[in-house]
């Protein structure tokens, strides 16, 4: 396998009729998408629609109930080493005494846990450390404990440990949960700067699309009925969920700009309603 974008001028990530169960049910199904190099694609849908499960698909982690997924068109599993992951989380405790610089030494130094690995000398591998400090924004606070940094602080860190071993795609499963309005507007714009810059295909889940509509080429919703896939504009309309879930669901935009869903159902098991930008 090659991690090289340029021997797979297609998709990085190709979607085809996908479909998952779980315990016995399905969870979604006829899911299409494909993920180009550099952009960045969001997974929205109410909670338990299964937005976490697609990430773990493209993981290699979840096996698929029918269709494929080619990840720089091999299996997810053989692709993996060219993937950053950053699963769902809350916070670290604050008696965590870790420091950041730490933690994305930890990735650089991969699965070694901090034994050098061969050929890459510790001179280059300090320096990769200060890159990844430097591309994400972290040199203010990245010697200090974790436990004593705010929840943005934290996953500006936690970005550039997945991002140790120049991924050519990041998963992120809701990294802009439990962080205040600019500390979402902050990380969202640090991950479309990397998508951007660096090239790095980016699927992000997320609950809210308001902190990253802006920095979006193409967004998911997932729903009973498969899956709407396009330009943020194009889907987040109300006659396109409205379809998706054969039901009326209304998309409101506010004075202020804000994108506001309304009358997404829950998935089938029932969890708490919380609407899109809700
Ligand atoms: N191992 C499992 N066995 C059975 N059901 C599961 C398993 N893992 C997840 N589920 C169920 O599958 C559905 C999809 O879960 P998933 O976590 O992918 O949803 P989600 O859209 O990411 O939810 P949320 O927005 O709440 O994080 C949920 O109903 C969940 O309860």
């Amino acid at each position: 396998m090659s991690a090289d974008p340029a021997a797979h001028p297609g998709p990085v990530i190709e979607v085809r009729d996908a479909a998952v169960e779980l315990a016995g049910r399905r969870v979604w199904h006829d899911v299409r998408v494909d993920v180009a190099a550099g952009e960045f694609v969001a997974i929205l849908g109410p909670n338990g629609v299964g937005k976490s499960t697609l990430l773990k698909a493209m993981l290699g982690l979840q096996p698929l109930a029918a269709g494929q997924i080619r990840v720089l068109a091999t299996s997810p599993a053989r692709a993996r080493r060219a993937i950053g992951y950053l699963p769902q989380r809350r916070s670290f405790d604050a008696g965590t005494r870790i420091r950041g610089v730490d933690l994305i030494r930890l990735g650089v130094d991969g699965h070694r846990w901090g034994l050098p690995l061969p050929g890459r000398p510790a001179r280059q591998r300090k320096q990769r450390v200060a890159e990844l400090v430097e591309l994400v924004g972290a040199g203010r606070y990245a010697h200090r404990p974790v436990g004593a940094l705010s929840g943005g602080e934290q996953q500006r860190i936690l970005i550039a440990q997945a991002l140790a071993h120049r991924p050519r795609i990041l998963l992120l499963d809701e990294p802009l949960d439990s962080l205040d309005l600019p500390n979402q507007a902050a990380v969202a714009a640090l991950v479309g700067r990397i998508s951007r810059d660096q090239g790095v295909a980016v699927v992000m889940v997320a609950h809210d699309v308001n902190p990253i509509v802006a920095h979006l080429d193409r967004v998911v919703y997932l729903g009973p009925a498969g899956s709407v896939v396009g330009a943020p504009e194009r889907v987040l309309r109300s006659e396109s969920l409205t379809a998706l879930y054969g039901t009326p669901v209304e998309v409101l935009r506010t004075t202020g700009g804000r994108i506001v869903v309304v009358g997404v159902p829950d998935s089938p098991v029932g969890h708490d309603h919380q609407p899109v930008g809700g």
